[in-house]
């Protein structure tokens, strides 16, 4: 029996709208999935050749970079801030919609010709410095890893370049978003060596996922 593949996706928000896209690929989790109680970390599928890890969705890209799983789900913001060359994104999966942006206080103009710095708190950094680079404006990042909209207010940084998608979190914090930076969806990620390696599996389940979703090949 080979090993099994290792499936890793993300504990967060994008769970709830992966799980029927696994379904419909005929990867049902094990019972203890979705046992609140269970502290287990990897779990059995239907498929006795398939099984699931359940980790943060940052990780989720590094794991499956690593080859330490074969394919995952994760947002697109994610792949693009890590941009591992061992990875690829062959399946937009039309889940998990938002858009990476960048915010200042509400009514203040946007960072912009005759800039030269600008200190931005973000989980992003290496995206927001190269979106920076290319207006010439360097950006120095400070790393938080959640609550960025506060930043702004108690004077850790002047912008903030977090995910948007109702826009609500932004106006409760007196925040307006000033730029798009990208719009993001979730991804299917494979590990490219797994994809060479394990051909009589992986390449497949791309492949089902592409006809889930009905689309063709989105960006690696
Ligand atoms: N407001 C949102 N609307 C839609 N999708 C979002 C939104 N926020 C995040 N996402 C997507 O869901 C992914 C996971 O976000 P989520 O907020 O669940 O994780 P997190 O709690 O920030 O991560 P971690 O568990 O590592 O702290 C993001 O990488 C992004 O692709
Ligand atoms: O535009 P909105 O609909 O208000 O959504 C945006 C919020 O959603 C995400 O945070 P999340 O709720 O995942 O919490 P987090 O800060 O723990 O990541 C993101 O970081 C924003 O804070």
């Amino acid at each position: 029996m080979p090993e099994p593949i290792i499936f890793a996706i993300p504990k967060g928000r994008i769970l709830d709208e992966a799980l029927p896209l696994l379904a419909a690929a005929g990867i049902e989790p094990a019972a203890d999935f979705f046992d609140k109680k269970s502290r287990a970390l990897v779990f059995g599928t239907n498929q006795p050749h398939i099984s699931l890890i359940r980790v943060r969705a940052f990780d989720v890209a590094t794991f499956v970079a690593h080859g330490a799983a074969q394919l995952g789900i994760v947002g697109s913001d994610v792949v693009d801030e890590f941009g591992y060359s061992e990875l690829y994104a062959p399946v937009d999966l039309g889940i998990g919609h938002c858009r990476l942006s960048l915010a200042g206080p509400a009514g203040s103009a946007p960072p912009g010709l005759g800039e030269s710095h600008i200190r931005v708190a973000t989980k992003y950094p290496a995206t927001t410095r190269r979106w920076f680079e290319g207006q010439g404006i360097q950006a120095e990042c400070i790393k938080l890893n959640g609550a960025m909209e506060i930043a702004p207010k108690l004077g850790l940084a002047s912008h903030i370049v977090d995910l948007v998608s109702t826009g609500r979190t932004l106006i409760e914090n007196a925040l307006e978003e000033q730029k798009i930076i990208s719009e993001v969806s979730a991804r299917l990620i494979v590990n490219r060596a797994a994809f060479k390696l394990r051909s009589a599996e992986v390449p497949a389940l791309v492949e089902r996922f592409r006809e889930i979703v009905g689309q063709g090949d989105a960006a690696a």
